[in-house]
């Protein structure tokens, strides 16, 4: 049974539709990574999977259980967590940000400092800055500060919108290896990602959208044993 699923999804922003009906689904520990050009609405679909924006039709789904109508915040407690920009929380501290996200929610019953310090180890740069405000932190520190919130928020779906973006490759790297891992103890990953090669690195699956909707889906072997195909899919129908 999928983790994730996305079924006939439309809406967009007042009388502007972005969505036409956008189907995916992503099963536990694997990664989907959606590309598609700018525009096409790859961010409108993670708000909606969010809940920070209602779609006009269509579902979302977690482990079974309609969510459509669940608030954003009450999907995270469901096991949903999004990334969504470099959200940080200035004034605070990087291990006070850490502890916002350390409540027992049920599945969680770690006690709140042991949660934090787990997701501290992780990444050695926070760990050094944990006493040191998250708006001093750097774009890429930030990445990781959001992603060890959603440590410890021990998702069963995570949904990650183009984090790659700016980022020297050297730190995208070490953010891919820690998708690689909360996918190896099962996590469901939408990876939104502009970078085919990106997407290539760390997906089992990659969908492309196009107007609004998911024109196509290959996995990275037929994308590299193709790569007219692959040029064409990067180029969202534009290539000659
Ligand atoms: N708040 C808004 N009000 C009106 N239109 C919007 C709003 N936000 C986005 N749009 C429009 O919706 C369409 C889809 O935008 P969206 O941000 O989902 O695209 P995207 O695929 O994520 O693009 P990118 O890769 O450039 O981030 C675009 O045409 C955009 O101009």
């Amino acid at each position: 049974m999928s983790v994730l699923e996305v079924t006939g999804l439309c809406g967009g922003y007042g009388a502007i539709q972005v969505l036409f009906g956008v189907d995916l689904a992503v099963a536990a520990g694997e990664t989907v990574a959606l590309c598609g050009p700018n525009g096409v609405g790859k961010s409108t679909l993670v708000r909606m999977v969010a809940g920070l924006s209602r779609p006009s039709a269509g579902r979302v789904a977690l482990r079974g259980e309609d969510i459509t109508a669940v608030p954003g915040p009450r999907r995270v407690r469901l096991g949903l967590s999004t990334v969504i920009g470099q959200q940080a929380f200035g004034t605070l501290s990087v291990r006070d940000n850490l502890r916002m996200h350390a409540y027992p929610n049920g599945r969680d019953d770690e006690p709140r400092e042991a949660a934090v310090d787990g997701a501290l180890a992780v990444f050695p740069r926070l760990a050094a800055r944990a006493e040191q405000p998250a708006s001093t932190l750097s774009g890429g520190e930030r990445q990781m500060l959001v992603l060890a919130k959603t440590l410890i928020q021990r998702p069963a779906a995570l949904v990650i919108d183009e984090f790659s973006l700016g980022l020297a490759p050297v730190v995208v790297g070490g953010l891919l290896e820690l998708v690689r891992r909360l996918g190896a103890v099962g996590v469901a990953t939408l990876l939104i990602e502009q970078s085919v090669n990106v997407a290539m690195s760390v997906a089992d699956r990659l969908l492309f959208m196009e107007h609004g909707t998911i024109i196509a889906t290959h996995t990275p072997a037929e994308l590299r044993d193709s790569p007219d195909l692959a040029r064409r899919l990067v180029l969202g129908g534009h290539a000659a």
